[in-house]
């Protein structure tokens, strides 16, 4: 790397590791390593290495996580395009693993963006519980959402909002809570220059200011019993170790367990060796810090109702709701379409309020295109935005005024009277779950064609159609069987209805 290390940086590195210092220095000589995780939503492991188009080697710490050889370039592959796998730093696979989600569980993503992280737990939940994605900054928001929906998450709610008002939203409510905290960042200083360049001596401190902050608000999110797992970038001790001892000592109720990832990390430092550190001269990736937190569940946590069964927002008990039995769409008591605020054009929740009565020509609507496109109907709270249609794991009162992103699963848009399916209801289907799909090969160049856009010639034969179907109309478009999108069939043409923001360049 061509940016100088800061020498308040360095001088600190050398004390803190002594011994190693040189050891550690040397690695800002190596290439940073990288890595893919498989997208356990849409194939399994052995799959994806049957089919894989570049050499894999297992990244010890994570069973789906692979480093991928240098000069593969993952994103240019069809498979990137139809969600197969997230690009991501060998590192930062290691959070995750360490929260031990549950099937069923509700989890809060708090820092999430732009999602490599919460894509990893709801490959985790595998379309159970409920998987809330929020990050404070507006923009970033973004990138979060459209990955979410790149790989095919169907119980996932984005949020665009302070980790305190999701608290007072949200008391004593989620069994999981990962805080991939803002921080300095200094552990991806060889893979990222900017870093370095936007260092000062202070910015340890300012973060771990924030983070603290974060903590507080995390705490009062768990539900009694539940686990905290909280991690960063950065190698300075105040930001870690620092912020965890803090919290603990104000949390009697909390416990520090060991992280070590079965051997593969260091210890904490400062008091905390049950931490874990992830050093780049000792793991084949960028250095990490993180510290995994479990409520004693002896007490309530603060602010919670102390019930942890139905540990729900006020909102959502009064109604009766549960976010672990969503009613079938259409068929439930809250159909009354609310919700937060919300951003995002072409399938983002929008800041309109809903229409009472549009709830029920869209439902209608919807329960045409389901009968007639997919032969089933998705399960959820369905919640609509404006015109947008969403399947959502909580009912729509939970939301009330908190600013959403997302409010679950994107189902599509009422348009003069009529349903137009939305492109993340393509990515999460498989083909079995569609009445008429096409499988494009990803090897001849046809698959790229649908992705630049493009209008496709295809024989009727080619299309599988449920039986008594028309060929005619909404196909599901599939890459070697892999969802990628819609494409609408007449006459031998596939008109192309992949979106112009996600088109191949
Ligand atoms: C390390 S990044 C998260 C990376 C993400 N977890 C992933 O795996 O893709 C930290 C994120 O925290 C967000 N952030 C900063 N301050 C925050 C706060 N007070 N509450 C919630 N998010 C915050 C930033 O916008 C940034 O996206």
């Amino acid at each position: 790397m061509a940016a100088q290390l800061p020498g308040t940086f360095t001088e600190r590195m050398k004390e803190l590791l002594g011994t190693e210092y040189e050891q550690f220095a040397e690695t800002y000589k190596e290439t940073p390593y990288a890595g893919i995780r498989v997208n356990t939503l849409k194939i399994t492991v052995p799959e994806l290495l049957e089919r894989s188009p570049f050499d894999l080697e297992p990244i010890p710490w994570c069973p789906t996580g692979f480093y991928t050889e240098e000069g593969a370039r993952p994103g240019k592959h069809p498979y990137y395009h139809a969600g197969l796998y997230y690009i991501q730093e060998p590192s930062a696979m290691a959070p995750v693993e360490l929260l031990v989600i549950q099937p069923g569980d509700r989890v809060l993503d708090l820092c999430a963006a732009p999602g490599g992280k919460s894509t990893q737990i709801a490959a985790k939940l595998q379309g159970t519980g409920l998987l809330i994605s929020n990050d404070l900054h507006p923009d970033r928001t973004k990138a979060l959402a459209k990955n979410l929906e790149l790989y095919g998450v169907r119980n996932g709610i984005v949020l665009n909002e302070s980790p305190e008002r999701i608290a007072a939203a949200f008391p004593g409510f989620f069994d999981r809570i990962l805080i991939d905290a803002p921080c300095s960042g200094e552990g991806m200083f060889r893979k990222d220059e900017d870093m370095v360049k936007q260092w000062e001596p202070g910015t340890p401190r300012k973060y771990a200011d924030m983070q603290r902050e974060i903590l507080l608000a995390a705490a009062d999110s768990l539900k009694p019993g539940g686990t905290i797992v909280y991690s960063t970038c950065t190698f300075a001790p105040e930001e870690n170790e620092g912020s965890i001892l803090e919290f603990l000592a104000g949390h009697p109720q909390f416990t520090a367990v060991p992280a070590g990832g079965s051997g593969w990390f260091a210890p904490g430092l400062d008091g905390l060796p049950e931490a874990a550190r992830l050093w780049p001269h000792k793991v084949k990736g960028e250095g990490h810090f993180m510290a995994v937190l479990r409520h004693d569940g002896s007490a309530a946590a603060p602010g919670s109702d102390g019930d942890a069964d139905t540990a729900l927002p006020a909102s959502v008990r009064s109604k009766g709701g549960s976010a672990a039995r969503p009613v079938k769409a259409g068929g439930g008591k809250d159909r009354e379409a609310k919700g937060g605020r919300g951003q995002g054009k072409g399938g983002g929740a929008r800041g309109q309020r809903p229409q009472g009565s549009g709830i029920d020509a869209a439902l209608a609507a919807f329960a045409g295109f389901c009968r007639e496109q997919l032969g089933w109907q998705p399960a959820g709270f369905p919640v609509l935005f404006g015109e947008h249609l969403y399947v959502s794991p909580l009912p729509s009162s939970a939301l009330d005024g908190l600013k959403t992103i997302r409010p679950g699963w994107y189902m599509g848009q009422l348009r003069s009277g009529r349903f137009i399916p939305g492109h993340p209801l393509a990515t999460a289907l498989k083909p079995s779950e569609s009445g008429r799909s096409l499988s494009l090969d990803s090897t001849n160049g046809e698959a790229v064609s649908y992705l630049k856009g493009e209008t496709l010639a295809v024989p009727e034969q080619r299309l599988a159609v449920q039986p008594g179907s028309s060929p005619k109309g909404y196909v599901l478009v599939c890459i070697d069987g892999f969802s990628a999108g819609w494409g609408k069939w007449q006459d031998g043409m596939l008109k192309n209805e992949y979106p112009a923001g996600w088109r191949w360049t």
